[in-house]
């Protein structure tokens, strides 16, 4: 029963939340519409997507406070709108009882309000408005009456005034101004909340003690920041044990939302269908031409370490590449070319498209593209490429609305990042090339052929939502909002996506301002949700390259066929990443103990119908550091014969793999 009334609950939050995209399609400036999506977000257990409508509700109400920046007279129109029904008692409902009654009286009395917000004259059926300002726009009075949930006594006569040409300030413009104030105190209770329930505590207090300024006394936002620091001393406490003091300016920043297919996501192929497989295996047959793709189960691997305990893994549906006919040892196996590439090197030593070394020194793959003479330089900015070709396909995918952008690749560039958090600026670069190749080639993000297919290691959308925190209260006393506070705010272990304020949310907003793409308009159909989804793709795909040595990695690229090669800690090909990814069937496969008790070197080469298995860490590495160092991109602990035997001999208990059942419907790696 109660199943039952959560399913239409969400139902019709699902359905809210689709009215108000279409409403948002019409209106991208209207704060207000972002707002009631914020709150059904909230209400949903998306808090991500809800802080992502807040905040820009919360830079559209910024707009009307300066009147030449660049949305003023957009964001007013649709504001004003709202302000004529002022005189029908039409206050949006999301800007009701947000602010403390004191400060909306200094407001008035600043604004020139008086007693009662609302213009000067109120209209009545025959009035005369001849005299009096209207709209600008051809905006249909009863499309905006409708939005509002409106009943309008006098519709022509609104029609009427809508209709008619304003000329700069008006009457309403105090009204809007207010409204304006209301609502960035709106966003920042609701900005605050959500980013306390993704675990983004140190976020969740400034943008409190941000809506603290303007509204000392406000009763949610206090609370709010009651309930951070409640999670702030837990975490402090579980961290650092107790009598640790509590420094709220170190507050933990980094969080985690859901990593899904959202319900509404149209754009997510079934990977595995004939139709999948078809193109994956057409563009296969240009970079690989003796493997194919093919779908195959594989395990579902715990995070936590196996134990006696730990019985067969589940398994599910994924996609593998295979080798058609026989490939001989040392011989070609892939050779990929990527233009979905990042660096975070500052120096332009290296190849804006596919980001190769330029700087002199050789390609281990063999590609001559240090050579001097191949380098072009982009007359109009700084970008070098190692090749016409890179050039050429610089220009067709991505360049021109980088072009002269010489600030856009410094936007995720931060030298101040720390070490452990490299890894989260690649991928935030990698986002902005995602950008600039959608916004090149009006496609959709998700539809680019570099993106559409890749595994983003996506959680069934029940398995989220179970955990989720379900407010039908909204408000911060909801009793699961507490207790999680309580718990130190960590979110749910089923949300595996990193999350932050600066990178998932703002960060991408500045790259669209420098693409001087239109945020809003473009926003509406390419959300948070697809930000996110990108990202989720991206962490499941990419590779990464050290520069130096000692240093993070610090150039990073998804190549979309090479990401379908799973790992195995013996492996059948070796890789080498330079200018392209290349693949080559190794000369002899590695020594596992018994080879080298046995005096065995086992030759490599591919027989057909052999699975290609790459390597995701140092195969080099005793069990447990490789298992650690797999971890992030298997997302969890490697399960492959060679570390399942590896594992059972350190645990001095050899019969560990041989008493683990197989499935005999499941073709994985760990039952070989
Ligand atoms: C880069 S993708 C590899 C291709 C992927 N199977 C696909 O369908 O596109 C990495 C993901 O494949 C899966 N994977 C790769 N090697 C695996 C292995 N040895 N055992 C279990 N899962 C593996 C994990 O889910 C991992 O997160």
């Amino acid at each position: 029963m109660a199943e039952k009334a959560s399913g239409s609950r969400m139902a019709a939050l699902l359905e809210q939340r689709e009215q108000l995209t279409e409403m948002l399609q019409e209106k991208p400036y209207d704060f207000v519409l972002y707002l009631r999506r914020a709150v059904v977000y909230t209400d949903m257990a998306y808090p991500d997507l809800a802080i992502g409508d807040a905040y820009r509700a919360l830079l559209l109400s910024h707009e009307l406070g300066y009147k030449y920046v660049d949305y003023y007279e957009r964001v007013y129109e649709t504001i004003r709108v709202y302000s004529l029904m002022a005189d029908f008692d039409g206050v949006p409902e999301v800007l009701r009882n947000v602010v403390q009654e004191q400060t909306l009286a200094a407001l008035d009395s600043e604004l020139d309000l008086g007693d009662k917000p609302q213009p000067k004259k109120r209209r009545q059926p025959g009035d005369d408005f001849s005299s009096d300002d209207g709209f600008n726009s051809d905006i249909d009075a009863a499309l905006v009456a409708e939005d509002c949930g409106l009943k309008l006594p006098v519709m022509s006569t609104f029609s009427a005034v809508l209709r008619r040409p304003w000329q700069g300030d008006d009457l309403h413009f105090p009204l809007c101004k207010k409204w304006a104030f209301i609502a960035k105190i709106r966003s920042y209770q609701i900005m605050s909340l959500n980013l306390l329930l993704c675990g983004c505590l140190g976020s969740a207090r400034s943008q409190s003690e941000s809506g603290l300024k303007d509204d000392p006394d406000n009763r949610e936002l206090l609370q709010i920041k009651e309930l951070i620091d409640t999670a702030g001393r837990q975490r402090l406490r579980q961290k650092c044990g107790n009598g640790s003091v509590y420094n709220p300016a170190s507050l933990p920043d980094r969080g985690f939302v859901r990593r899904e297919v959202y319900p509404w996501n149209t754009y997510e192929p079934d990977r595995c269908s004939p139709a999948s497989l078809a193109a994956l295996n057409l563009q296969l047959s240009i970079v690989a031409p003796k493997c194919e793709v093919r779908v195959l189960r594989l395990p579902v691997l715990a995070t936590q370490e196996p134990t006696e305990d730990v019985v067969v893994p589940a398994t599910r549906w994924q996609l593998g590449v295979f080798a058609k006919e026989p490939i001989a040892a040392g011989k070609l196996v892939l050779r990929e070319f990527s233009i979905l590439t990042a660096s975070s090197r500052y120096e332009a030593a290296i190849c804006h498209a596919c980001k190769s070394d330029i700087s002199g020194t050789n390609d281990a793959t063999g590609v001559n593209n240090s050579s001097v003479e191949s380098r072009i330089s982009c007359r109009y900015c700084s970008a070098v490429y190692c090749s016409e070709e890179c050039h050429r396909r610089a220009l067709d995918t991505y360049h021109d609305y980088v072009c002269e952008e010489d600030g856009f690749d410094y936007l995720a560039k931060d030298p101040w990042r720390p070490r452990d958090a490299a890894d989260d600026e690649l991928y935030l670069l990698l986002l902005s090339r995602v950008l600039a190749m959608s916004y090149h080639q009006g496609r959709h993000m998700l539809e680019l052929k570099e993106v559409k297919y890749l595994w983003g290691d996506f959680v069934p959308v029940a398995i989220n939502a179970q955990e989720a925190i379900s407010s039908n209260d909204l408000s911060p006393y909801s009793p699961e909002v507490v207790a999680m506070a309580a718990a130190g705010a960590n979110p749910p272990a089923a949300w595996s996506l990193p999350f932050s304020f600066a990178d998932s949310i703002v960060a991408p907003l500045n790259f669209m301002e420098s693409m001087k793409i239109d945020m809003y308009k473009f926003l509406v159909k390419k959300d948070v949700w697809v930000l996110n989804t990108v990202f989720a793709k991206l962490r499941g795909t990419a590779s990464a390259r050290q520069s130096r040595q000692d240093g993070p990695p610090d150039v990073a690229a998804v190549h979309p066929l090479w990401s379908l090669v799973n790992h195995d800690c013996d492996p059948n090909v070796t890789w080498e990443w330079g200018a392209r990814m290349v693949l080559r069937a190794r000369e002899d496969r590695v020594q596992l103990a018994e080879d080298k008790a046995a005096g065995v070197i086992r030759p490599g080469g591919i027989a057909a119908g052999e699975e290609i298995l790459s390597h995701y860490c140092d195969l080099a590495l005793p069990v447990q550091l490789r298992r650690e160092w797999a971890r992030g991109s298997l997302g969890g602990t490697c399960m492959c014969l060679r570390c399942q035997n590896e594992a059972a001999v350190e645990q001095g208990d050899r019969k560990h793999s041989a008493t683990n059942k197989a499935d005999p419907a499941c073709t994985c790696l760990c039952h070989k």
